[in-house]
């Protein structure tokens, strides 16, 4: 054991260290950063602490690992913190994107870049006037849409794709990112480590795993073998006992439930690894037989699992590769052939494990069997400084030229379990030594032990640096979308607000101005048809109408001459009715002309106004609802009496009575002239034919008996009686055409006063006009009202979209600044400050 190795030892024997928070039960603890800073301060005031006054205490050594202790703690809390940032910040992409579909950038578009995030009105106006802040968008690392669907690119497809669908590939992907993180949180807090060990087939890597354990534990062949993953744990974690937990396909291992696993002896091993369609992986618990400071498995700082993997070959490539990228793996131990070239599989993995874990490690296996030593190493060196520069860098840690066959040949096969015995005997001098395999192990052990904080952590960073930038691009290009968007918006807000505003003012106007135009119409149907029936009505009557066939036929010239009057009323009233069609004829074309104009030139031209379905209401009720029953007073006029100044105001004359409802009358006046009143007057009217006329003769007739006496009176009266009756009579049977047109008239017009005719007609008439013009009037309402709804859910869409967008743009521009923060915060995070004490 050389001075370097023995100091690594006394610091491991006596490092006193004292728990911190364990994932595993089984792990060693971590020391608190306090008890790290007493140690260090103990140990420089020379404290009486045993533990610490060790001359080894003193060491240089024992302090830097004391640092990196202290460092680490403060690096895992601070990635532990900026986890739960990142996961939070995925959170809310998350949820963000369900309200407003993220959009995905195609890759290395140009986005506008620098924005003032306290002036967004600037902002604003700068999108709308700058092309000049351009910025490449990064590819996403973690964020990227694996689609590969048919030839199409991911851009064409991400471009075909619905947003929504792209926003649900995003959700799943975040999904998987937060899954990523928890473990990532979990394996940080953890203090176990695993190193898989993969390479081409046949390469010697169930050899050098079982090398690193001085044990022949792992099955090796000539031929292909390992086909199912084994990964080598201590046997502290299953009571000390050696076996193995086959875990079949599908299943999740839990090692205290039994039946997640089957459970054989080592023996059985070289059985299990070729059982790859029945196992998913092997467990396998075994002693490490070497001391603990030369122990990987159980080195009492970090406990190691070794996973030996199936060699690459197009079967176990994908397999291999998903292994590698869980995060429980600290390492990757990639093994190749000294006898072979390295392979295109193998430089495709070394490059995308070297992207994913930022270290790996290259052993060249079988070295021995080389005999131009130099030119291999040249040749592999130089083939490694093509696929991962910074691998090829750092060389002398990670790359070696080893023969692990050399090591562990001695060594019998899981034969015995060396652990039974129960002493922890050092068996590190079994097998040969081999400078550069110990070389190997030390840097192995370095990294995984003292560089853990780069082991544990880096893979952290590496992550958190990758999440963190995606969330960057993300909302860097997501925040110039929704600026676009909202400038986008807002200009077509400006553009349709005036459309809007005038087609509700048009409309107004529109529909005050109809509302005149129908109200003025109806005005003047109303009034026209007042006027027409009213006129009608005051001649008719005066001109008989009907032919007159003489005094037997006298009854049917009444009958008729009825008729007559009311089919002229009737007809009269089509007139108001003609005129009023007319007139809302006009009306219709009115408001059309109007629609036309102000809505568009197809206006109702799906319709055609028919005026002949207006009044179509049957007319004949109003012959029905007459009656004028005919009486004997219709056939004579006589207005004598209506003349008599003295006499009360008549009622209308009674049918059939007027001749003794005269002699009543006269009872009142002039009862000695009772008897030949009414013979007085019928002999009057007979020479002039005007009742008016034979007033003033029965006048003059009186004043002239004041001048005769009573005998020539006696002696005349008689035959001037007869005279007068007969031409009375005369008079009035020749009358009859006259005077029945006006006698029926004025009682039809009576009733038709009575019934309120004229006015119900010209309201009648007007309503329906009023009626008839609201249907276009209601269409073009309605035209305009579809129109203003138009712009109304048009301009309420837009306000929607500009007030998400600008949501968006807060959302955006927030995670960009948190992004900024936790980039800066994760940078600070020196891992390799580590290696630099070192
Ligand atoms: N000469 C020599 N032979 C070796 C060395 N390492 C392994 N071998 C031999 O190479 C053969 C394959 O070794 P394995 O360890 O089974 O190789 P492997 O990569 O695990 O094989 P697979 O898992 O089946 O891909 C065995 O016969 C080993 O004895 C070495 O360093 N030198």
């Amino acid at each position: 054991m050389n001075e370097k190795e023995k100091e690594f030892q006394d610091q491991k024997n006596e490092k006193p260290i004292s728990t911190s928070s364990e994932a595993s039960g089984n792990s060693t603890p971590m020391p608190t950063d306090e008890e790290i800073i007493q140690q260090l301060t103990a140990n420089m005031t020379n404290t009486n602490d045993t533990r610490f006054r060790s001359p080894s205490f003193t060491s240089q050594k024992f302090i830097t690992s004391q640092f990196q202790q202290l460092h680490y703690n403060e690096s895992r809390i601070t990635l532990s913190n900026s986890i739960n940032a990142v996961k939070q910040m995925f959170i809310s992409l998350q949820e963000f994107n369900r309200s407003w579909p993220i959009y995905y950038p195609p890759q290395g578009q140009n986005v506008p870049n620098h924005y003032d995030s306290q002036n967004e009105e600037t902002n604003l106006e700068n999108h709308r006037n700058t092309q000049h802040f351009i910025k490449n968008v990064k590819p996403f690392s973690l964020l990227k849409l694996d689609l590969r669907l048919g030839t199409l690119s991911n851009i064409d497809l991400v471009h075909s794709l619905e947003n929504t669908a792209v926003s649900t590939l995003l959700e799943n992907r975040i999904k998987k990112i937060l899954g990523h993180l928890a473990s990532l949180q979990e394996r940080i807090d953890d203090t176990s480590s695993k190193v898989l060990i993969t390479g081409d087939v046949n390469s010697g890597k169930s050899t050098f795993a079982n090398a690193l354990m001085r044990r022949n534990v792992l099955p090796d062949d000539q031929l292909p073998c390992t086909e199912v993953f084994c990964e080598v744990i201590d046997a502290s974690h299953n009571h000390d006992l050696e076996e193995v937990h086959a875990i079949g396909i599908g299943e999740v291992y839990d090692i205290r439930d039994v039946n997640t696993y089957e459970i054989f002896p080592l023996q059985k091993l070289e059985d299990l690894v070729l059982q790859v369609d029945k196992y998913a992986i092997l467990k396998v618990y075994v002693h490490d037989t070497r001391s603990q400071d030369k122990s990987l498995l159980r080195n009492g700082v970090v406990d190691i699992a070794l996973i030996d993997g199936p060699g690459l070959n197009l079967n176990s490539f994908h397999t291999t590769q998903v292994f590698a990228r869980q995060e429980e793996i600290d390492l990757v131990v990639f093994v190749v052939s000294a006898t072979n070239q390295i392979t295109q599989s193998a430089i495709e993995f070394i490059t995308s494990a070297a992207n994913e874990k930022s270290f790996i490690f290259i052993v060249v296996n079988k070295f021995d069997v080389v005999r131009d030593k130099t030119r291999c190493v040249k040749r592999i060196m130089d083939q490694i400084a093509d696929i991962s520069p910074a691998t090829h860098k750092g060389s002398r840690d990670f790359v070696h030229f080893v023969s692990s066959e050399n090591i562990v040949k001695n060594f019998p096969r899981n034969e015995s379990n060396p652990g039974d015995d129960g002493s922890d005997d050092d068996n590190d001098d079994n097998g040969n030594q081999d400078p550069d395999f110990d070389r190997l192990e030390n840097s192995l052990r370095d990294f995984v032990l003292e560089k853990r904080c780069l082991s544990k952590l880096a893979p952290a960073k590496t992550y958190l640096l990758n999440a963190i930038t995606d969330i960057t691009t993300l909302s860097l290009v997501n925040k110039n979308k929704a600026d676009e968007l909202r400038c986008q918006a807002s200009d077509e807000l400006s553009a349709i607000t005036p459309t809007y505003e005038d087609s509700i003012s048009q409309n107004a106007r529109t529909t005050i101005a109809i509302e005149e135009k129908i109200e003025k119409i109806s005005a003047d149907v109303s009034e026209k048809t007042r006027l027409i029936l009213t006129s009608f009505l005051s001649y008719m009557g005066d001109i008989p109408a009907v032919k007159y066939e003489g005094i037997f036929s006298v009854y049917d010239y009444a009958n008729a001459t009825r008729d007559h009057i009311v089919q002229n009323i009737l007809k009269s009233l089509s007139n108001c009715e003609d005129y009023s069609r007319n007139k809302t004829s006009d009306g219709v074309k009115y408001i059309k002309d109007l629609g036309s104009e102000k809505i568009g030139n197809d206006f109702m031209s799906d319709k055609l106004f028919r005026d002949d379905l207006m009044f179509t209401r049957r007319k004949d009720t109003l012959a029905r609802s007459i009656k004028a029953p005919l009486d004997f007073s219709d056939f004579y006029d006589i207005k004598l009496l209506d003349h008599l100044p003295s006499f009360p105001e008549l009622p209308m004359l009674p049918s059939m009575n007027s001749l003794s409802s005269i002699g009543r009358i006269t009872d009142v006046k002039a009862e000695e002239v009772s008897t030949v009143s009414n013979a007085l007057t019928l002999a009057t009217v007979v020479g002039t034919g005007r009742l008016v006329q034979s007033t003033h003769m029965i006048r003059n007739f009186f004043q002239l008996g004041s001048y005769l006496n009573a005998r020539v009176i006696r002696k005349v009266m008689l035959p001037i009686l007869i005279v007068a009756s007969i031409g009375g009579i005369a008079y009035l049977i020749n009358d009859i055409p006259n005077a029945i047109p006006k006698k029926l008239a004025k009682k039809i017009k009576r009733e038709i006063d009575e019934m309120g005719y004229v006015s119900n007609n010209s309201d009648r008439i007007a309503k329906e006009c009023r009626h008839v013009l609201r249907y276009p009037a209601r269409d073009v309402r309605d035209a305009f009202e579809k129109k203003i709804q138009v712009h109304s859910r048009k301009k309420e869409e837009i306000l929607k979209r500009k007030n998400e967008a600008n949501d968006a743009y807060r959302f955006f521009n927030t995670l960009l600044g948190e992004a900024t923060n936790q980039n800066e915060l994760v940078e600070s995070c020196n891992l390799d400050v580590v290696m630099a004490i070192d």
